[in-house]
């Protein structure tokens, strides 16, 4: 056990990274994947499984948790790890990008964001300042930086005033963090798809000595391709030293070429939200259960899965249960996909220690290839 919060690069292969991130609630294998823990659940999970799965850290969504049930009720009870039984890390988003994505956003300015709830339509101001305070409520383990994520495509001056705001709020939000050697806040590069001005992020936030570092800003619509090259010239300018986290991110083939270019955590919610709309992603490839074909298949998803959901029930059972919007069906496939999920980062994790990451790369991403499935 450590009462410090650090980071060991433990191998390299080329341009993938194996470490380990220590912290007092436990340790973390990078490359990581993170479930969205949205409300403080994994939505049709338990979180024992998400555990058993190999889930080392979730992620706390901080706009969600502060509208419902509320950061100072969650604190009030002990805070997230109590409130939701999971004694492992969280990680908390500073519920900037929800706030942009979900809310209806009245007003931005150098303060911070003044928005309406979308739940009750109350109207909150959401500060730098607020924002790691409402983490510290959750008792987030990781906490981000309060920052302005923008679509793309989008004009550069556009691009450039949305990143300069998000360093003047990483400065106010360091400050407001301060010091707590068991628990980070990590920085986040923005820049949207302009290489100079990525550079120019991530090298003044190198400067802010910070714990660990995310890449924001993408997985907004730009095409994979782009996203990547930002990857390849964002990183070189993070320190080895430190994790570094690609925001929202993504499906397997996204994490395998961002791995490959110095990536060490991941969060999305793609593996639980096909989970709930008829969608199993497993080492063939991804398969819609909805699809009539699957109706007679006695065949289960993967009959060499360690995940019951994957081994021991047929495509025809869960076609059925998904046809007839069974809540069941939500269960299982989410069970699968994050069984999914979590294997593969195992995989990874594997090759680059052994050093035999590319070829491990090729061997996976044929099997999704096969198509016969
Ligand atoms: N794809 C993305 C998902 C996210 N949750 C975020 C975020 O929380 N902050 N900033 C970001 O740029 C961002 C990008």
């Amino acid at each position: 056990m450590t009462d410090q919060f650090t980071f060991k690069l433990l191998a390299t292969d080329g341009g993938a990274r194996r470490g380990k991130i220590s912290m007092p609630r436990g340790n973390v294998r990078t490359p990581a994947f993170m479930p969205v823990g949205t409300g403080g659940t994994v939505k049709a999970m338990y979180l024992d499984q998400v555990r058993d799965l190999g889930s080392d850290i979730i992620l706390g969504n901080t706009y969600h948790l502060m509208l419902r049930p509320g950061a100072e009720r969650v604190a009030r009870l002990g805070g997230l790890h109590d409130f939701a039984r999971w004694p492992h890390p969280i990680l908390t988003d500073s519920g900037g990008f929800q706030v942009m994505s979900l809310s209806g956003l009245r007003k931005l300015d150098e303060r911070g964001v003044v928005f309406r709830s979308h739940i009750d339509g109350a109207k909150h101001e959401m500060s730098p300042e607020r924002s790691i305070e409402i983490q510290g409520l959750l008792d987030s383990d990781i906490q981000m930086q309060l920052d302005e994520c923008i679509a793309l495509p989008a004009e550069p001056a556009e691009v450039q005033r949305a990143m300069e705001l998000s360093l003047r709020w990483a400065e106010r939000c360091k400050t407001a963090f301060g010091d707590q050697p068991g628990k980070a806040m990590f920085g986040i590069v923005q820049g949207g798809d302009v290489p100079e001005l990525r550079v120019k992020s991530a090298q003044a936030l190198n400067s802010m000595d910070l714990k660990g570092y995310a890449v924001g800003g993408l997985a907004v619509g730009e095409p994979q391709a782009v996203m990547l090259d930002m990857l390849s010239i964002t990183c070189p300018e993070l320190p080895e030293n430190k994790p570094r986290y690609l925001m929202g991110v993504g499906t397997p083939d996204d994490i395998l070429k961002s791995v490959a270019r110095g990536i060490d955590m991941f969060d999305c919610v793609m593996p639980t939200r096909a989970g709930r709309h008829g969608l199993a992603y497993t080492r063939f490839g991804k398969i819609n259960l909805k699809n009539a074909r699957h109706a007679d298949d006695p065949r289960p998803l993967d009959e060499e899965s360690t995940c019951p959901a994957a081994r021991d029930y047929s495509r025809a059972y869960l076609h059925h249960l998904v046809r007839s919007n069974e809540a069941l069906g939500a269960m299982l496939l989410t069970w699968n996909n994050l069984a999914y999920y979590q294997s593969l980062m195992a995989e990874i994790r594997d090759g680059i220690a052994s050093g035999k990451f590319v070829d491990m790369a090729a061997r996976i991403s044929e099997g999704w290839a096969r198509g016969d499935i």
